[in-house]
């Protein structure tokens, strides 16, 4: 196909990319789902399972799941692992005792076969509170840059604010549009 019937294509297609939302409980993946679905800022509970919505950003259609974060229920992220174009990990840079467990996590689940491909877009979330540590820090503390083979990026964002979401969005659509 020719770039701009492939392009014309992209447009115009209905297929849904598949996005997943992982982190630790209280990181604040459901407020950036309805963020995202809606531009508000919900009030939630602690989510036992999913939520999944519709997402258009920039004329892509995400289908993105937000997985709940609790210590009992992480097992079941691999469940929902399959054709999956991005993970959208989530940490609350306020957090500073979890961000061992967050990095166990987030290397556990890149370990995973099915999510290879998957590119990686990581929010230090909350920059909006005091005593929050930057994208650089939780860069660091997640090992992200020792990462081979990986697309990934971080960015700081706040998903009560809304500051710096489209930032890693605008990243997102581009590398997927990329890999597509
Ligand atoms: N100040 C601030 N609070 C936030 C932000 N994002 C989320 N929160 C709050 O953090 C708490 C947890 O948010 P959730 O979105 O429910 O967290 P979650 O990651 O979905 O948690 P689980 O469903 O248990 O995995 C809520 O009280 C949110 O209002 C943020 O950017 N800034
Ligand atoms: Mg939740």
């Amino acid at each position: 196909m020719g770039a701009f019937q492939s392009m014309f294509s992209r447009l115009w297609s209905k297929k849904e990319v598949r996005i997943l939302i992982l982190g630790l409980d209280n990181a604040g993946k459901t407020t950036l789902l309805y963020r995202l679905k809606i531009g508000e800022v919900v009030t939630t509970v602690p989510t036992i399972g999913f939520n999944v919505e519709s997402v258009t950003y920039k004329n892509l259609n995400f289908n993105v799941w937000d997985l709940g974060g609790q210590t009992s229920i992480r097992p079941y992220w691999r469940c929902y692992y399959a054709n999956t174009a991005a993970v959208v990990f989530v940490v609350d840079a306020t957090d500073h005792t979890r961000l061992e467990t967050a990095a166990e996590e987030l290397a556990a689940m890149l370990n995973e076969d099915e999510l290879r491909d998957a590119s990686l877009l990581v929010f230090a979330n909350k920059q909006d509170q005091p005593g929050v540590l930057g994208a650089a820090e939780i860069s660091e503390a997640l090992k992200l840059p020792s990462l081979k083979e990986r697309n990934w990026s971080i960015f700081g964002c706040s998903a009560v604010t809304g500051d710096g979401v489209n930032d890693g969005m605008d990243w997102l659509v581009t590398t997927v549009q990329e890999n597509q």
